[in-house]
């Protein structure tokens, strides 16, 4: 059967290997919403404060699983978030707890969040050390933050000056590129060791940069790293649709207050928890790569993580819904990836 007529899809229960869930009253709307179709999340760390130690971790986890739906099995994979003062003590304390499966790099100054990140990585080898040496995965936010890089070019700019260097001092350190947003970030994930590997979001799949700035600036597709111009866009989809083991799921899913966003100097992210394997079904339908996904959602990231896959499965139907113009978020609101208009997958089980 020729894939553009499908119109169901089934395939093992997807992970979501990046995933911002905030904290407190935020927990209700985002943990539902991802724990409704995803088995496991690799949660972000950079809340306020910050996730700096293990402590902090477990204390946080607690607070998510209390908002776990009863009839979900969802599973928070807790992270670290690297400042220059992390020690190699903390990543041995983080191992042996068994709720932290990742420490994430934020370069200070790179995005949401990311002012207690790290300013200069020398300040970090010897927790870089420990953690190549109990094979703790490394996430990276892939952007320099300089003031005379342009914008589009932070992540091209990260590879050369950030990542070929660490990957030199640091050859069996697994690592998580996350969110690239390049052909440049594809290609080097591509052609890199078997110990990187990346997270690519729905939004750089279905979205460029017009999508941000034609017809008006649109607040709600704004996100960090920035949407990119077309080319990148389809270098992404070629690479997601691959069936290479080095790309997976991963939403970004970021929400911020409606408020936060349809501001003068608007906050990065896009919430997507709401739809996301939805609209990667749409994204991988349009490149006729059904038949890839599951390997992306399902298989590719638990492989990477060395964790198991998921026994159970989810169905996809090919049926439209409507998005609602915004969900409550906390005690206001949120504008959700594809608001007011219609996707056209929906998952039925
Ligand atoms: N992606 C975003 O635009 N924002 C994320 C932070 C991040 O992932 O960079 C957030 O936490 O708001
Ligand atoms: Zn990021
Ligand atoms: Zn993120």
């Amino acid at each position: 059967m020729t894939q553009s007529n499908q119109t169901q899809i089934t395939l093992s229960r997807p992970d979501d290997w990046h995933l911002h869930l905030r904290d407190d009253l935020a927990l209700e709307r985002t943990v539902s919403d991802t724990a409704s179709v995803f088995g496991r999340a690799i949660v972000m760390p950079n809340l306020r404060p910050p996730v700096t130690s293990t402590a902090l971790a477990l204390d946080y986890k607690n607070r998510i699983v209390k908002n776990i739906p009863a009839n979900s099995q969802f599973e928070p994979l807790m992270t670290l978030y690297l400042t220059d003062n992390t020690s190699a003590d903390e990543i041995y304390r983080a191992k042996e707890s068994g709720i932290v499966h990742a420490v994430k790099l934020y370069p200070a100054g790179a995005t949401t969040n990311s002012d207690a990140g790290v300013t200069d990585l020398k300040h970090c080898y010897q927790t870089l050390e420990a953690m190549q040496k109990i094979g703790m995965h490394l996430l990276v936010h892939g952007e320099v933050t300089a003031a005379d890089i342009d914008v589009f070019d932070r992540e091209k700019v990260f590879i050369d000056q950030v990542l070929i260097p660490l990957m030199n001092d640091f050859p069996e350190l697994r690592i998580v590129f996350e969110h690239i947003t390049t052909s440049n970030a594809a290609e080097f994930v591509s052609s890199a060791s078997d110990n990187i590997a990346a997270t690519i979001t729905p939004h750089h799949l279905l979205l460029n940069r017009n999508d941000l700035l034609v017809g008006g600036i649109h607040p709600h597709h704004y996100c960090l790293p920035v949407l990119k111009r077309n080319t990148h866009q389809q270098a992404l989809i070629k690479a997601a649709t691959s069936g290479s083991k080095k790309f997976f799921l991963g939403t970004d899913s970021a929400p911020h207050p409606r408020a936060g966003k349809e501001a003068s100097c608007g906050c990065a992210g896009i919430y997507s928890a709401h739809a996301a394997i939805e609209l990667y079904a749409e994204a991988f339908e349009a490149a006729n790569a059904l038949d890839k996904l599951e390997s992306f959602a399902s298989f590719n990231g638990p492989d990477f993580y060395r964790l198991p896959r998921n026994e159970d499965k989810i169905t996809l139907v090919k049926e439209s819904w409507d998005v609602p113009e915004t969900l409550t978020f906390a005690d206001s609101s949120l504008v959700p990836m594809r608001a007011g208009n219609q996707i056209h997958w929906k998952v039925v089980s």
